[in-house]
């Protein structure tokens, strides 16, 4: 198969290759029923019920592909835009447009020190050695520091592709930016965050010119419908209609709830989605405003505004 000109004509949407995000976005892409075939070893991969193509590349470099307009669409970290934008700054044709959260792969880059040091704010490190994977950003903040306190010392910023927790103990670096999740790693090595440079999670990304903007629209939706079925569970309930009110208060629904007359007078059934984190709380307030026959169910897709 001639690879290569099998993707004229077809929209190209860069997933990562690898990594954290990798995974969840196999994920995202099955539940939106984008239907794909990857040989082994190969990065690109046609997919078989659209005119689209899945390209599979380092997180790090897809803000890059995405910015220059040569893919289309793309799945990376908040904070991979972040440092591509330090180095390259948008301009109106180039760079890359946020189209959604996808609220998963939440961590923030972190300046961290050693916990049993002399060193606890950011500014103990100006002048000194930080390591780091993300140099764009990291420059930009401690020449923002740097500026701010009209000192004419340099931090040395130096770059390392992983395990930069483990910069500090080896004596490389008297402190680093890293990201932080759960914080796992950062106490192992003996570290403690100083200050956040950026928030971050996974989020789909478009060209300023793609090449197929309904294409794009569409697959956007269905990606949508996919975060929207996660985050959210169905609620049903029977209620008194005279309470009916009260209850709609503590579920509002995302538009409004659904009410049908029960065969029994005076007595209603409510369906309505709520957020799954606070399902458990909204259930205790229902059970409260004399609500019962609560069920919860999970929803699989979903297409809302
Ligand atoms: N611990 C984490 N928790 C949540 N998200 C993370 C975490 N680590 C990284 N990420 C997100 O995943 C993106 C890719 O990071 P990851 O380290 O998995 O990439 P990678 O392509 O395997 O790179 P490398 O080879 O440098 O490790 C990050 O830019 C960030 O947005
Ligand atoms: O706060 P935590 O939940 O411990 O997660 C943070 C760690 O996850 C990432 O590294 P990863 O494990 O992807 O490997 P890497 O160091 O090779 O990048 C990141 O660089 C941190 O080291």
């Amino acid at each position: 198969m001639d690879l290569v000109n099998s993707l004229n004509d077809r929209l190209l949407f860069a997933v990562p290759k690898k990594g954290r995000l990798h995974q969840a976005c196999l994920d995202l892409l099955h539940g939106s029923d984008i239907q794909f075939h990857r040989h082994s070893r190969l990065d690109i991969a046609l997919v078989k019920n659209h005119p689209l193509a899945l390209v599979f590349l380092p997180a790090a470099d897809i803000p890059t592909f995405v910015g220059e307009g040569r893919v289309d669409l793309g799945i990376t970290g908040r904070d991979q835009v972040a440092e591509h934008e330090c180095a390259v700054p948008p301009t109106d044709t180039t760079g890359v447009e946020e189209v959604l959260d996808l609220g998963f792969g939440k961590c923030k880059l972190q300046v961290q020190v050693p916990l049993r040091g002399t060193l606890t704010k950011p500014e103990d490190l100006v002048g000194k050695n930080v390591v780091t994977s993300f140099t764009n950003l990291t420059e930009q903040y401690f020449r923002k520091l740097e500026a701010q306190h009209e000192t004419k010392q340099k931090t040395n910023i130096k770059y390392v592709g992983g395990s930069v927790e483990a910069a500090c103990a080896l004596g490389v670096a008297d402190g680093i930016v890293d990201l932080v999740e759960s914080g796992e790693t950062m106490r192992a090595a003996g570290l403690t965050a100083i200050s956040t440079v950026v928030e971050s999670s996974a989020v789909l990304i478009k060209s300023k010119h793609p090449s197929d903007s309904k294409l794009v629209d569409l697959i956007t939706a269905r990606i949508k419908g996919v975060i929207t079925a996660q985050k959210y569970v169905l609620c049903t309930y029977n209620i008194e209609r005279a309470k009916l009110g009260v209850a709609c208060k503590i579920t509002p629904g995302r538009r409004a709830p659904t009410t049908t007359s029960l065969e029994e007078d005076g007595w209603v059934a409510v369906s309505v989605m709520v957020l799954k984190k606070q399902i458990a709380v909204v259930m205790d307030q229902l059970t409260e405003a004399g609500a019962c026959d609560i069920l919860v169910m999970k929803i699989d897709n979903s297409r809302t505004i």
